[in-house]
Formats: C-alpha cells, sequence, structure tokens
C-alpha cells in the first residue's frame, strides 16, 4: 500500500454546470438555451430528457451548499446561464436572474467555499443562435459583453473566472460529430466555431484585464491521451494526431498564438478552412493565470489508412471501464499531464473536472458506488505521479457533486458523488462522498 499525500493549501473542490443541475428553465426571466432546444428535438437526448427540472438546483442551493459545507470542498466550480443573465444573449440584463447567482455566491462565501466560475458551459441563448450562434463572429463581442457584466458584478467575490468549457465539445463534439447541441456535421463550421471560441475567450481575458478585475482568469479545455501503439513512426504519429484534436488545436493557439501546423495541414487536406482576421492570433494569445484541465479517458491508438478523420484507431487492450462505457485509463492521466508541461510551460493547473459514471442506485439509504472510489484512488494518484514530475497542479475538482443531465445521456448516466432521485429530488450521500471527505480533511489517502 502507498500513502498518496497533497498539499495543504490544495484546492479541494466539486463542479457542476447550470443546464446540468440547476432546473427552472421558465423562471425568472430565462429564455431558452440550444440546450432546450436541443433536448427538445426527437432523437437526441436518451429517454426524451431534458433540463427544465435537472436536480432543482436553481431552488435547493441552499441543501446543495450545506452538502458541499459537509464534505468540506474549499471551492465549488459552477457555470453561470448566459439565457438567465441576458436572455437575449444581447441586450437587457434580467437582474431576476442575477440575483439568484448573487444569492448563491453569498451563500457559497459564507460557507467558507471560494467559487470557480464558469462564464460558458455550452448553454448559449437560443435568440443569438438564431443570428448564427457562435459561426457569426459577432457573438464573440456579445459574450464579452455578458462576461464583463458578471466581471462587474462579482469582483472581489469570485477569486476564480473560467471562460469557456471545453471548447472541443462545443466546437467539434457540436458541429462536427453532431452528438452535442446544435447537432451539425460540418467540419469548415466546426472550425469557424473553434476560432471564434478561442477568439472569444481571449478578449473576454483583455477585457478583464482592462476594467482591472481582481482574481485569476482561465479556460477549461477537455484533454485526452492516446498512447501510441506501437514504436512505429504511422502510430506515434496516428496518437499525436488523436491527443492534438483535442490538445494542441485548443492550447498552442493560446500559449503560441498560433494553430499546430500538422494539424491545419491535416484539415486543409481534408478540406478544411476558416478564416483568421488580422490580430485574431494575438488576442488569442492573451496571458492567462491558471489553466483548467478536464479529463475523463484515454486508449491506444495505431494507424489505419481511411478509418476515421485522421487515419487510426483505438485499440482496446482490455481496460476496465465505467458504466458510460469509457476506457479507465489513470496512467493517460498522467501523461498527458506531463505532456502539456513539456509543450506549454509551468502554468498553473486546476483540474476542473474529473470524474466516473457509476449508476449505482441507493440500498437502504447507502450507494456503493465502490469503482467510482476505485477511480478517484488510481487518477489521483496519477495526479501525484505527475505533481512530483513537476507538473503545477494547484486543485482538484470531482465531476460531479451531484448526478445530473449528461447531455445526449440525459439522466441515465450518474457521475455524481452524491446520488439524485430525478423523481423527488431528494440527495443521497454516496459512499464515494464519505472518501472524498476523508481525503479532504486528511489531506492523504492509503492506495
Ligand atoms: C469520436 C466520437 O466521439 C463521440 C463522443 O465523444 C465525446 C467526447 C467527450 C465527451 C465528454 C463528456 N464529458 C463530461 C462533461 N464534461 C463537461 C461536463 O458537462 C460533463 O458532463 N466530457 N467529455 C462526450 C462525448
Amino acid at each position: 500500500m502507498a500513502i498518496i499525500q497533497f498539499p495543504k493549501d490544495f484546492l479541494w473542490g466539486a463542479a457542476t454546470a447550470s443546464y446540468q443541475v440547476e432546473g427552472a428553465a421558465n423562471e425568472d426571466g430565462r429564455k431558452p438555451s440550444i440546450w432546450d432546444t436541443f433536448s427538445r428535438t426527437p432523437g437526441k437526448i436518451k429517454n426524451g430528457d431534458h433540463g427544465d427540472v435537472a436536480c432543482d438546483s436553481y431552488h435547493r442551493y441552499e441543501e446543495d451548499i450545506e452538502i458541499m459545507a459537509d464534505l468540506g470542498i474549499n471551492v465549488y466550480r459552477f457555470s453561470v446561464a448566459w439565457p438567465r443573465v441576458i436572455p437575449d444573449g444581447v441586450g437587457e440584463v434580467n437582474e431576476r436572474g442575477l440575483d439568484f447567482y448573487r444569492r448563491f455566491i453569498d451563500k457559497l462565501l459564507d460557507a467558507g467555499i471560494e467559487p470557480i466560475l464558469t462564464l460558458y458551459h455550452w448553454d448559449l441563448p437560443q435568440a443569438l443562435h438564431d443570428q448564427g450562434g457562435w459561426a457569426n463572429r459577432a457573438t464573440v463581442d456579445a459574450f464579452v459583453k455578458y462576461a464583463e457584466v458578471l466581471f462587474k458584478e462579482f469582483d472581489g467575490k469570485v477569486k476564480y473566472w473560467l471562460t469557456i468549457n471545453e471548447p472541443w465539445c462545443v466546437s467539434f463534439l457540436s458541429n462536427f460529430i453532431g452528438e452535442h447541441a446544435p447537432g451539425n456535421r460540418d467540419l469548415n463550421l466546426a472550425l469557424q466555431i473553434s476560432h471564434h471560441l478561442l477568439l472569444a475567450h481571449g478578449k473576454t481575458v483583455q477585457r478583464f484585464r482592462e476594467i482591472g478585475i481582481s482574481g485569476k482568469i482561465g479556460y477549461a479545455p477537455n484533454v485526452e491521451w492516446k498512447e501510441p501503439f506501437s514504436n512505429r513512426k504511422e502510430d506515434i504519429e496516428a496518437s499525436r494526431r488523436e491527443v492534438g484534436f483535442l490538445l494542441d488545436w485548443f492550447f498552442d493557439p493560446v500559449f503560441k498564438g498560433q494553430y499546430p501546423k500538422f494539424l491545419v495541414d491535416w484539415f486543409n487536406e481534408k478540406g478544411g478552412t476558416f478564416e483568421i482576421k488580422e490580430g485574431d492570433m494575438e488576442i488569442i494569445n492573451e496571458r492567462i493565470d491558471f489553466l483548467g484541465i478536464n479529463f475523463y479517458t484515454g486508449s491506444y491508438s495505431r494507424y489505419k489508412k481511411g478509418h476515421g478523420f485522421f487515419d487510426s484507431e483505438n485499440v482496446d487492450i482490455g481496460f476496465a471501464k465505467t458504466d458510460i462505457n469509457w476506457n479507465i485509463f489513470p496512467d493517460g492521466f498522467y501523461k498527458v499531464l506531463l505532456e502539456i508541461k513539456n509543450k506549454y510551460g509551468d502554468i498553473p493547473i486546476v483540474i476542473t473536472e474529473n470524474g466516473a459514471c457509476y449508476n449505482n442506485e441507493p440500498e437502504f439509504g447507502r450507494v456503493k458506488d465502490t469503482g467510482r472510489i476505485k477511480y478517484f484512488q488510481s487518477h489521483l494518484a496519477s495526479l501525484r505521479r505527475a505533481m512530483d514530475s513537476g507538473v503545477n497542479i494547484k486543485g482538484y475538482c470531482v465531476w460531479s457533486l451531484l448526478d445530473n443531465f449528461e447531455w445526449a445521456h440525459g439522466y441515465s448516466m450518474r457521475f455524481g458523488i452524491v446520488h439524485v432521485d430525478f423523481r423527488t429530488l431528494d440527495r443521497t450521500k454516496k459512499d464515494s462522498f464519505y472518501w472524498y471527505k476523508q481525503l479532504i480533511r486528511n489531506g492523504w489517502y492509503e492506495y
């Protein structure tokens, strides 16, 4: 057995997102987002689920914060719903929407919990989408104006700000693969959206600095690790393309002020092009204070000509899987963090999402989610390995505090350390909640 220990000043947190937990979709002036529309589109979401009620955290946030206080976290990552604050995306601020976040943030601070505020976690106002959404460059400036409302409202209360959650999911998963809202399948559209998201990120960071907001700002890309199946050149290159699709494409512009040439060339060969205007890359390259990282899974990549978009195939070497059928690959967590350090330097990192789907149900008031505890044990050990290798990790947020609306999977896939009965909305702390609580209290665990 090994003792895995973390620094006394480590940030221990949990994460959620507005559309996945709030509910109250039609209350206090909130207007539809693209996920309200997508959820109502037949066949898009498992069981026809939607976020109208979700975990009802809009009304039950005080109970949720009591649960957080019992857990002992010192940070809590959540997102603000743009359609609650500026319902039409541009124009008038909805004071009742802003009031909810005022109450919520004050309650968090009263409980001694620092907010990590994500400005955009996918719920784009439908009214903006009707004008072209992220494909329309005007949405970039609309986002900066929305962010500025929150900067000015919560300056001094919110110390940690994240611009965009998982830009890969917002651009490619949603507009090339088509699994997420709005469900397009168009490479050029996805490429242009990826650029506009990075531009929105950079402009927002610049505005944050211009108006002198205290605190730190970054973004939260998701990454996966694809280990080359062999040391053959073609397998290594296939792995680089797969990893680079999520990593290099969204990190090089921010840290190096340019897109990775090997991927630009690959996209061009597939007919993929998009417009970059003069000055865009300098804006995107605006220094950030910290980097959020979302990690779940990975695989092995093997070259296979003509297979998939990158002439590569995932090779399952017998990975254990979670209930959402994702590979359990803790070594991939270690490898991708080392890759980030080697490529992008010593930027302070907060793991803004890491967790596992296990669908255990309560039995006599207890949820024995042993698989999730094992996932945490193996992935936190990998995190310690990365830290011992010099990766500048400052904190860790489990995904998620609560079982919630898992996008295309609806409520069928549970990531929470707290079980939610979606008929009664009762919360039940799982075994993993108590394990994490003990880790936070001790700062170490035995593995
Ligand atoms: C190549 C084909 O691929 C098809 C599916 O491809 C993906 C990839 C990644 C995801 C994914 C889902 N999550 C969890 C969320 N992160 C943010 C938070 O809202 C969580 O709910 N992270 N990544 C889903 C699907």
